[in-house]
């Protein structure tokens, strides 16, 4: 599978970046975000069909703008540039870009050419998404213009010679209507791609680089009976068979009954073979007190690790250890170009001297791909369609410090929150859903009586993919049985809110 064909999109610092690289995996092509810097030298290696520059925010004529390999040109690669991406391109030939006079942010009406490669049989008017404050005055020797909008002279240019193409709108949006069917045509008519990508094809691919990673040496995997964990435990499993060792821990920090069932689950009905280590004590007094997010994160994230080389020694010798990490937990620990949002356990909460190789055959990938590939490798939906659960457990939904008094409180409240919205039928439409208990307590008057006690958040989400979530607009009706649900049922609690927050600019989890 090293002939797969690739389109490489170079990393601007635009937000909409990996945005760009699955809509093209949508489209059956295999895609990979690298760095603006990256030469052409270094793309010999790939089978690579195209490359797409991406936005960003800089101004291409401002001193210290990122530019590109010129080599790139010379590759005879079908460009797609976008935004930035596009003023470099323009800027790159010496035509003019300038600060525009009036800005174009979000909706914004373009007049296509419905002759250019990218606008066959779309209508000649069509809703773009923009988000520039520079233009492009007029397009380079060779080009033509194929799109205008009534304050931008060239919102989309194209050398059909050289295979170079343009947009100053993110076509990688959905309120770009016709954005995907631009960006197929760019695949498929430009590049010329096979369409080779698929779920079927990545499992492929994921098996073969495991076998060649790991050889005839012995894995062993973190599995927490999640979506990411079980498909890349079935991969593993697949590629080596009994080589394979799978270890689930009990931190404490898991939900009700979630040990029995993972066990049940994988040990029993899919006979691998899978260990439980119960470290309850040892991450608990190992949190005893710390109420800082990212310590706790690291904290657990080390302990992870501890435990996994401690236990494993009674079983052999593993010189791999496979995590079910996804790009957005790489992403979000933060990166050369990108910030750290939160330490994910198994990327940013590594300890530096851990023994273990990683093997992660999932790690560029997001959740509903990951879903696909489980299906695909007929793991059944009870699993993939499982709601995420963060490695660090109940730690990161209770804000301040970690006691077993207040795990019990939000264990329960938590199954009361995923009971109700099972009952209620919303359990696949809502993305996750659970409780969270802030240090807070608060006043209330139950039984004739006052009370002081815990509040409980809920915290309800839909999303795709994680990277971006709103709030989940529950009926009120279901909302209101969740209030008296968790009142009554779960001890210690008299007060009961609603997180009504998106991601951005909250997260989903807590801390
Ligand atoms: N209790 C656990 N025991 C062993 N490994 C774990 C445990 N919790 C998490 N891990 C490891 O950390 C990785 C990341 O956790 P994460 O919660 O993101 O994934 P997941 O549990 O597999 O899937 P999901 O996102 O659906 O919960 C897992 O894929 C797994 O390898
Ligand atoms: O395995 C994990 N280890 C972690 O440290 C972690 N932190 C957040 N999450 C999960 O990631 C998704 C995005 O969460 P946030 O919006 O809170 O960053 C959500 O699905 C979260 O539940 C984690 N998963
Ligand atoms: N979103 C972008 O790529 C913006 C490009 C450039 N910084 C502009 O403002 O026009
Ligand atoms: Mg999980």
């Amino acid at each position: 599978m090293e002939n797969r064909e690739i389109v490489i999109v170079l990393d601007f610092g635009g937000q909409y970046n990996q945005l760009i690289t699955r809509r093209i995996r949508e489209l059956n092509v295999y895609s990979e975000l690298l760095p603006f810097s990256t030469t052409a030298e270094e793309l010999k290696k790939y089978n690579l069909k195209g490359i797409v520059f991406s936005g960003g925010p800089n101004s291409v004529y401002g001193e210290g703008a990122p530019k590109v390999d010129p080599a790139l040109f010379e590759l005879g690669v079908p460009i797609l540039g976008i935004c930035y991406g596009m003023q470099l391109m323009a800027h790159h030939f010496e035509a003019k870009v300038e600060r525009a006079a009036v800005r174009e942010y979000g909706k914004s009406m373009i007049d296509v050419a419905t002759d250019g490669v990218l606008f066959h049989e779309q209508p000649q008017k069509q809703q773009v998404w923009m988000s520039h404050s520079d233009k492009v005055v007029s397009v380079p020797n060779g080009f033509r213009i194929d799109a205008t909008t009534e304050t931008c002279p060239v919102a989309a240019m194209s050398d059909a010679a050289r295979k170079l193409y343009a947009v100053q709108y993110h076509l990688e949006v959905n309120h770009s209507e016709f954005g995907q069917d631009q960006l197929r045509r760019f695949l498929y008519n430009v590049c010329e791609v096979s369409g080779d990508w698929t779920s079927a094809s990545f499992v492929e691919m994921a098996i073969a680089k495991i076998k060649e990673q790991v050889g005839d040496k012995k894995v062993l995997c973190a599995l927490s009976g999640g979506v990411d964990s079980s498909v890349a435990a079935v991969l593993v499993h697949r590629a080596i068979g009994n080589n394979l060792t799978c270890m689930f821990v009990d931190h404490g920090l898991l939900r009700k009954d979630e040990a029995e069932q993972v066990m049940e689950m994988f040990a029993g009905e899919f006979q691998m073979n899978v260990v439980k280590i119960d470290a309850r004590e040892r991450f608990l007094n190992r949190l005893a007190g710390v109420s800082d997010p990212e310590r706790k994160r690291k904290i657990i994230g080390e302990e992870f690790i501890r435990v996994f080389e401690e236990e494993s020694k009674s079983l052999g010798h593993f010189d791999f250890l496979a995590q079910g990490t996804l790009y957005t937990d790489i992403i979000e620990s933060g990166t050369a170009t990108a910030a750290t949002i939160k330490s994910h356990h198994n990327v940013g909460g590594l300890p530096e001297d851990m023994q273990f190789q990683l093997t992660e055959p999932l790690k560029e990938l997001f959740k509903d791909e990951v879903r696909a590939a489980g299906s695909e490798m007929g793991i059944k939906d009870e699993i993939v369609w499982r709601q995420p659960f963060p490695g660090p457990g109940l730690a990161i939904r209770i804000i301040g410090d970690v006691t077993a008094e207040k795990l019990e409180i939000l264990r329960d409240a938590d199954w009361v929150v995923r009971d109700e919205i099972k009952r209620s039928g919303l359990d696949r439409e809502i993305w996750q859903y659970f409780a969270v208990l802030p240090d807070i307590k608060s006043v209330g008057v139950m039984g004739d009586e006052r009370t002081y006690a815990y509040t409980i958040g809920i915290r309800a989400v839909t999303s795709r993919d994680g990277m971006t979530a709103d709030w989940a607009r529950i009926p009120y009706d279901v909302l209101e049985r969740l209030s008296t649900r968790l009142v009554n049922e779960v001890g210690d609690i008299n007060r009961v809110v609603l997180d009504i927050t998106s991601k951005p600019p909250a997260t989903i989890e807590w801390e």
